[in-house]
Formats: structure tokens, C-alpha cells, sequence
């Protein structure tokens, strides 16, 4: 396979040994799991459940087994730079993930690629484990607002996925509701582990984590950041499961620190993030909003909840493992199917 762009730093050969190790570790987790490698001839094509950045998302059957499955296509063209980062780390987190099988985080069952040396394309093809909904859509979709223990059902699941990520110092980084997965038996599976990053106990520096509405003020502000910034994500989409609106939506990364400051008021001294480069006093003093101004749909319960996942210090908000405990996460479970009434799944 020719290189891609001779300009961007990479040599041929550092192209060819990336190419050979994915091959490597692609190989390694097919043939563990069955005689022959799956490739794409074992699967028919039904349709596209979803568009991602470097490829789509299908609806497959897979004619060995007879179910279906969803097949996440990842074309990488001659003109990239090498394999995006972000590509080769959300397989490595996936592979590293299904073995330990947890009920909700998506289940990857396999990866192969196809090399198109004339056209210069690889492409990756990650099967995975189809889901209904995702989150995004399901909110969009339902008729009317959701039942008080379907909110915490939900919730309950993100969190225990979240906790089984972060215990093995795995940052999701890109939590929100187009990457959390929905089944009609309301399973939860989170997916899209293109921004997961393995930690250490703080790490830093870089924007480009998490989708705008979600993501964490410590980020926009350019400071240090832990595990937390996925449970300020999660108190975002927790008040947007009940009004199926987002709580803070900027267009544009200035946009959205003004939008959380507005509603949630400025940061004083103590929380603006020490290590921040921005000075606090560009900022105009806002005076926080109560959560039942911002979001009257929600319970009292869920209020506390949220608020306890958007502590502006870092440190005091609640961690995915303190917020198993706390009583929002333990709903009288009354188990109805899901089903959008103007959504047909996927
Ligand atoms: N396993 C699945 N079952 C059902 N639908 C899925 C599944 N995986 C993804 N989808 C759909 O496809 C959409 C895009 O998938 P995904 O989030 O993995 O891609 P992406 O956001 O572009 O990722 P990346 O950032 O890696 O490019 C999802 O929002 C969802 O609607
Ligand atoms: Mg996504």
C-alpha cells in the first residue's frame, strides 16, 4: 500500500508498520474467536443506521450465524494523514473492552479490514452488537415526556457503564445522547469510543474532547481535566432526558462557556480552574439559575442528582462510583418496553 501524504511528517515506513500492527492485532482477535476470519462476504447489508466522521454505520446479518448485527465502516483514504489517531483508539479501547463483556457497554465481535491498493483505501469494519435506538433519536421520537423510572432506569445503566469505563481508567470523552445506545428491552449500551482516552489520574491539555453542549467547563476553559468531565455530560443529558432539550447548547466553544455561565451562573474565584489560561474577569458576573427555572420537567430527585454532576469544582463533583449510591439510581424498576410511537427501530 502506497503511503498517503508523503508531507505530513510520516515516513513509508512508518505508514506500513502502522498498517501491519493493525493488521496484526485485526488478525489476532479473528481468528481467537473462530475457525475462519469473519470478512465482509459473511454479511448481507440491510441499511445505514447512522453516519460517522470517517464512515457509516449498517444494519448487517451475518449469514454463519443468522443474526444481525451492526457493521461500523471506517474508510481511510490515501489523502489522511496515516490512521487517525482516534481510529486506532477506539478499536484498541473496543478490543480491550469485549473481553470484559459488561452488559453496558457495546459488545464488538469482531474487526477485519480490506486494503483497496489501487483506490489506496483501507477500510476497517467493526461488528458490533446492533442496538434499537440511540439516545439522540429515542428523545426525539417519544410523544411525550418520559416516565419518572424510565428517566432512572436509563440513567442508572449510563452510570454503571460509566463506572466500569473509569475503573479502568477509561475517559469516554464524547458522552451524548447520539452515542448512547437504547434497546426496547431497555438495555443501555454506551458506544462511540473514538475520544476515549486511557488516564492517568489527570491528564490534559487538548479541546478537542467532547461534543460542545456536553462538554465540561474545566475543557472549555483549557485546564486539567479527570474521569469528571463524562459525569458533567451526564448531568447535561440527564435534565435533556427529561426535556428533551439541551440544558447549555453554544454554536461555538465561546458561545457555550457564556451559555453555562448564564444559567448557571459565573464561576467565582474558588471554581474557576486554577490552571486555566483565561481570566475570569473577561467573563461578566452571572447569577445562577435554579434547575427547576432551567427545567421544570425534572424530579426533585433528578434535581439533585444533576446538580451534584455539575459542580463546577471538579474535585466535589460526584464520581460515577458515589453516584451508584445515590437515590436516583435506585428506581422502583417497573419494566415496560420502549417504543417511540413515531420511530420505527433500526
Ligand atoms: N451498535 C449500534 N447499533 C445501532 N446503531 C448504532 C450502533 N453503533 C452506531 N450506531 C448509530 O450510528 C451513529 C454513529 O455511530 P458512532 O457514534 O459509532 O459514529 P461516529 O459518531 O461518527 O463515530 P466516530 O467519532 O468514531 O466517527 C450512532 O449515533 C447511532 O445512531
Ligand atoms: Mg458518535
Amino acid at each position: 500500500m502506497s503511503r498517503p501524504n508523503q508531507e505530513q511528517g510520516q515516513s513509508d515506513e512508518d505508514y506500513r508498520m502502522e498498517v501491519h500492527r493493525l493488521q496484526k492485532m485485526m488478525n489476532n482477535m479473528s481468528c481467537a474467536q473462530q475457525q475462519r476470519p469473519l470478512g465482509l462476504q459473511d454479511f448481507s447489508v440491510s441499511h445505514a443506521l447512522g453516519k460517522g466522521a470517517y464512515g457509516n454505520v449498517y444494519r448487517v446479518r451475518n449469514n454463519r450465524d443468522g443474526k444481525d448485527y451492526a457493521l461500523k465502516q471506517i474508510l481511510i483514504s490515501s489523502k489522511n494523514e496515516g490512521i487517525p489517531q482516534s481510529v486506532l483508539r477506539e478499536i484498541t479501547v473496543m478490543k480491550h473492552l469485549a473481553k470484559k463483556n459488561h452488559p453496558n457497554i457495546v459488545g464488538l465481535k469482531s474487526v477485519f479490514h480490506i486494503v483497496d491498493e489501487q483506490c489506496g483505501i483501507l477500510k476497517i469494519n467493526m461488528i458490533m452488537e446492533k442496538c434499537d435506538w440511540d439516545l439522540h433519536t429515542f428523545l426525539r421520537n417519544i410523544p411525550r415526556t418520559i416516565p419518572e423510572h424510565q428517566a432512572r432506569h436509563v440513567t442508572a445503566q449510563i452510570v454503571r457503564g460509566l463506572d466500569f469505563l473509569h475503573s479502568h481508567s477509561i475517559v469516554h470523552r464524547d458522552l451524548k445522547p447520539q452515542n448512547i445506545l437504547l434497546n426496547r428491552d431497555q438495555t443501555v449500551k454506551l458506544a462511540d469510543f473514538g475520544l476515549s482516552k486511557e488516564h492517568s489520574n489527570t491528564t490534559a491539555f487538548t479541546t478537542l474532547v467532547v461534543t460542545l453542549w456536553y462538554r465540561a467547563p474545566e475543557v472549555l476553559l483549557q485546564s486539567y481535566y479527570t474521569s469528571t468531565i463524562d459525569m458533567w455530560a451526564l448531568g447535561c443529558i440527564v435534565s435533556e432526558i427529561y426535556s428533551r432539550q439541551p440544558l447549555f447548547a453554544g454554536q461555538d466553544e465561546a458561545q457555550q462557556l457564556t451559555d453555562i455561565f448564564k444559567k448557571w451562573g459565573t464561576p467565582t474565584g474558588k471554581d474557576w480552574p486554577s490552571e486555566s489560561v483565561i481570566d475570569p474577569k473577561s467573563y461578566p458576573i452571572y447569577k445562577r439559575k435554579s434547575l427547576q427555572e432551567l427545567n421544570r420537567h425534572m424530579s426533585p430527585l433528578a434535581m439533585d442528582f444533576v446538580d451534584k454532576c455539575l459542580s463546577y469544582d471538579r474535585i466535589k463533583r460526584i464520581s460515577a462510583r458515589a453516584a451508584l449510591n445515590h437515590p436516583f439510581m435506585k428506581p422502583p424498576v417497573m419494566r415496560r418496553v420502549l417504543q417511540p410511537l413515531h420511530a420505527n427501530n433500526k
